[in-house]
């Protein structure tokens, strides 16, 4: 019989009750909740932030629904060794690095008539169509193309044969929950089965998974095929940037030990103790940020309807990161090549 697999939220508490070199800064948790909080009346982050990006689909149909489900699937492994040296797609006269040249790469692939976001089209690709929809505008390619093209082909596969040639259909089985369609994915597309041991539980980071559900949630306003029950209940996305954030912000300490790791530009290893302290840590500290943030809602009558979640807040702290990139980039990211974030 299979462990049992703690949840995000709860496994990100369990590994920040345990971590070693990774701690969270009460005080940090508190300024970045205020912050935020004075942000969220402003309206500076909210669920409308996600269209505003040039890139991302701007209707709520199944069209956008499965544009969603390819990015999210290939949503993984960005970083280059040589920041001056990155993967790199200009489309429409910009230049797009890390996850952007993603969704770059795939519109440039729309607009030139490929049914890239087909699974019929995808499930099939051969690795000469993935090199020419991913070719690169810059020396690099992107990383772990063969990765891509067998996540690609595993999820094209599944919504073939069992949902109807569209991702639309998985959102309806889940029946505007969260946690199941988050169980039903988990289940069915092994590339999003983002789990880790330690100290002898199974914990489910799910970042893709949770970011994937998250898109749908944003791009639909939370109406429609994006109206999930209980979207609250997921937590930020354990990526190797809002460690960067939360670091910035004073809401994560890192040992003199991890430091040292991290500033020599060591690669780790899925699943060593040291990235999932980094990743488990990242989810409870954004939980305890969000707690605190709904603590001053409760006690401030001008809050009114102001709707504050971790995704909100995830979402502010990765666009906060890329826009202070320069500033942020003094703090070494964990360097990782998977398929999980
Ligand atoms: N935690 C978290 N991780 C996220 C995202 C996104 C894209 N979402 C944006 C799109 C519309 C919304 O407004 C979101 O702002 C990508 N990633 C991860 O970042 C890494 C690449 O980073 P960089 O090198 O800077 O491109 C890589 O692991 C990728 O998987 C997010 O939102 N949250």
């Amino acid at each position: 019989m299979s462990k049992a697999v703690l949840l995000p939220r709860a496994g990100g508490k369990l590994i920040a009750q345990h971590s070693k070199d990774v701690s969270i800064n009460t005080e940090g948790v508190k300024k970045l909740a205020a912050m935020l909080l004075e942000k969220a009346k402003k309206r500076e982050f909210f669920i409308g932030s996600w269209r505003d990006h040039t890139l991302n689909p701007k209707t709520s149909d199944e069209k956008a629904i499965n544009w969603i489900f390819l990015c999210d699937t290939l949503n993984f492994s960005f970083w280059s060794k040589d920041e001056n040296n990155k993967f790199m797609v200009r489309y429409k006269g910009k230049e797009y690095t890390g996850y952007w040249s993603l969704c770059a790469a795939i519109n440039r692939a729309i607009d030139e008539g490929t049914p890239i976001t087909d699974p019929n089209y995808y499930s099939k690709m051969t690795m000469d169509q993935l090199k020419h929809v991913m070719r690169s505008d810059s020396a690099q390619q992107m990383p772990l193309l063969e990765e891509r093209l067998c996540v690609v082909h595993e999820a094209g596969k599944v919504l073939v044969e069992k949902y109807n040639e569209s991702f639309v259909t998985c959102l309806k089985q889940a029946n505007q929950s969260a946690q199941d369609l988050l169980k039903l994915v988990v289940r069915d597309f092994s590339s999003y089965r983002d789990e880790v041991d330690f100290e002898g539980q199974k914990v489910g980071i799910y970042k893709r998974v949770q970011i994937l559900i998250a898109d749908i949630w944003a791009c639909c306003l939370g109406e429609g095929l994006g109206n999930f029950d209980d979207i609250d209940t997921i937590t930020m996305f354990a990526d190797y940037r809002i460690p960067q954030a939360l670091v910035y912000f004073g809401v994560l300490e890192y040992s003199d030990a991890l430091w040292e790791m991290l500033k020599s530009d060591a690669t780790f290893r899925s699943g060593d103790r040291l990235e999932v302290e980094i990743r488990g840590c990242s989810i409870w500290a954004t939980e305890l940020v969000n707690q605190e943030i709904q603590d001053l809602m409760a006690a401030d009558e001008a809050c009114g309807d102001i709707t504050v979640n971790s995704i909100l807040i995830d979402h502010f702290l990765w666009d906060y990161r890329r826009e202070h990139a320069e500033e942020m980039n003094s703090i070494p990211i964990h360097k990782i090549r998977c398929i999980y974030y």
